[in-house]
């Protein structure tokens, strides 16, 4: 149901959005490139943002959160969170480091050890989460607010997509609460055999900034429905909406010491939190190459189990049965949503080759008409990037694209002169073995390549070190049977892209990572499983 309203919201505001052309604010000449690559219209370099609209919320909580108080860090230090619309600090909030991780990991111990959370009835631990999702929901608009100036995304999509998918994840978390539970078993011989399912203990969590709340949802949902306590660390570029959330979670009831958030950067708080030899479990989201790290940080240290959520580089499939004009805007939801900076993005495009000439113009003609422009503003479908680090590596992709030799149908190059705006990108004739075919670039560009018949797009799509998700789109069952069996990828979306759900469960095959979040699923990587073996006394049954 969630997953449904999720993708046709979506839809609808893709569709139905005014843009940039009929609002006049761009100008479109046809222009030729010397390379003599750029084939087609091409937003025109004039186009600029408007004055930045002001958000409707006060910046009031900047501290790091440890044992159910504000507090700030132990060095006083502290760093500013920006705007990716100007550049400007928004705010400067309490840079965490090990001192302040040795804090919160200390409190977060003690509520385990000693606190109430995994001593308390599960029904209990619900109705917490019932109250904390129920507040959010209250505060839907200044959360969404707040993560719409920190992030750059449609305000739109953080008001009416994101901070409710929070709500309906917590409230489905609090439904498993009280239904975790281990086996009896009928081993060989006079004995009672009883599973117990139990809480881990400290959880160690890090999360990324292109979606920060929905992340910080699915990391303490599940460690917290299962009883365990948690230290989590946002992203240095979004920590503003985790901070509000936290000012909400003794009013809803949550014990001190049970959910502790720390601020700061991966090295210096990161770092410290997975090298910690009393936390007892971590939880990433993030890059692989920081991925690689956090592992060895837990092998070095007391070799904690480690859930990660990498990146990928997932190929859209378009058959030559598929219903084109569906899958022309679901490609183009796959890759651009969220500015591009989505790990399951749809950024390989295949499409088969008697079908590739009619995609690529409606592609094309979809991606000229994107709304690029203030977040807040209604409308936008697409705000800045994150950075200006994140502006760069993108702007680097598209140079490497060029100059491999792929063709530039539309975009290119940077929106405005402020801020971190790029032109929605789409490239033709892209091979295999180009760098923007193969590298995660988390951003709004778009690779269309071309293929042959279906074993041909199985292997080519399959040939990648990546395994998160995968779109198909065709009419055909046996087409989409055998496709869906045969890319090894955690997610395939038949005729759909980014359906997500709270039942859903989702992870990686390969360098994309282990584990899977949300769902039944995500409650393995929470629990330890004792088993008991009693002796029976002359039993009437075994
Ligand atoms: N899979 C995803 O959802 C996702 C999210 C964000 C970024 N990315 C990818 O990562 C690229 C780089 O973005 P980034 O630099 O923000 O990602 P990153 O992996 O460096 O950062 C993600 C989180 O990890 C923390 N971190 C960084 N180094 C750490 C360390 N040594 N120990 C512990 N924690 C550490 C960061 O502070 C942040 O909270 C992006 O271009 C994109 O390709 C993927």
């Amino acid at each position: 149901m969630a997953a449904r309203v999720f993708t046709s919201r979506l839809s609808r505001s893709l569709t139905s959005s005014s843009h940039l052309l009929s609002r006049g604010l761009i100008i479109v000449d046809k222009q030729k490139s010397h390379l003599g690559r750029i084939a087609a219209y091409q937003y025109s370099t004039a186009a600029a943002i408007e004055e930045p609209i002001k958000p409707a919320v006060n910046v009031e909580h900047t501290k790091l959160f440890i044992n159910g108080q504000f507090v700030d860090a132990a060095s006083g230090k502290t760093f500013p969170t920006l705007d990716p619309r100007t550049g400007e600090v928004i705010a400067h909030v309490a840079e965490g480091d090990a001192e302040d991780i040795n804090r919160a990991v200390a409190a977060a111990r003690k509520a385990f050890d000693e606190g109430p959370w995994p001593k308390m009835n599960a029904y209990e631990r619900s109705k917490i989460f019932v109250r904390l999702a129920d507040l959010i929901e209250k505060h839907n608009d200044q959360i969404a607010t707040l993560e719409t100036w920190d992030t750059g995304k449609p305000y739109e999509q953080a008001a009416k997509i994101e901070v409710p998918m929070v709500v309906r994840l917590l409230r489905y978390y609090a439904g498993w609460a009280d239904k975790i539970h281990g086996m009896t078993i009928p081993a060989d011989g006079p004995y009672h055999v009883q599973t117990l399912h139990e809480p881990i203990g400290v959880a160690g969590q890090i999360i990324p900034w292109n979606f920060p709340l929905l992340m910080f949802s699915w990391k303490i949902g599940p460690a917290l429905a299962c009883g365990n306590t948690v230290v989590l660390k946002t992203a240095e570029q979004t920590p503003l909406s985790a901070f509000y959330v936290a000012h909400l979670l003794q009013e809803a009831g949550l014990p001190e010491g049970v959910l502790n958030i720390i601020s700061g950067f991966g090295p210096t708080a990161g770092a410290p939190l997975c090298s910690h030899m009393d936390v007892d479990k971590l939880a990433f989201t993030g890059s692989t190459d920081t991925g690689k790290a956090i592992l060895s940080l837990a092998a070095k240290s007391n070799l904690k189990p480690v859930t990660l959520e990498l990146g990928g580089k997932s190929p859209f499939i378009v058959c030559e049965d598929a219903d084109i004009d569906t899958a022309v805007e679901q490609a183009h939801f796959a890759l651009f949503f969220n500015q591009g900076q989505c790990c399951c993005a749809g950024s390989r495009t295949f499409v088969h080759e008697k079908v590739y000439d009619e995609f690529l113009e409606k592609a094309k003609a979809r991606a000229l008409k994107r709304t690029v422009g203030d977040p807040f503003k209604s409308g936008t479908e697409q705000g800045p990037q994150i950075d200006s680090k994140q502006f760069d590596k993108i702007m680097n992709y598209i140079r490497s694209g060029i100059d491999s030799g792929a063709t530039l149908e539309t975009g290119g190059e940077r929106l405005g002169e402020r801020g971190y705006y790029i032109k929605p990108t789409v490239f033709s004739n892209v091979k295999d073995d180009m760098l923007i075919a193969q590298d995660e670039i988390f951003g709004p560009v778009q690779s269309i390549l071309k293929f042959k018949d279906v074993d041909d797009v199985i292997r080519r799509a399959n040939n990648s070190r990546y395994g998160l998700a995968a779109g198909v789109f065709t009419q055909n069952i046996d087409t989409a049977n055998t496709l869906t069996r045969a890319l090894r990828v955690g997610t395939v979306w038949v005729n759909c892209f980014d359906t997500f759900d709270a039942t859903i469960p989702f992870g990686g095959y390969k360098m994309s990572g282990h584990g899977r979040e949300k769902g039944e699923y995500s409650l393995k990587n929470y629990l330890q499983v004792k088993a008991v073996v009693t002796p029976l006394k002359n039993p009437a049954w075994l």
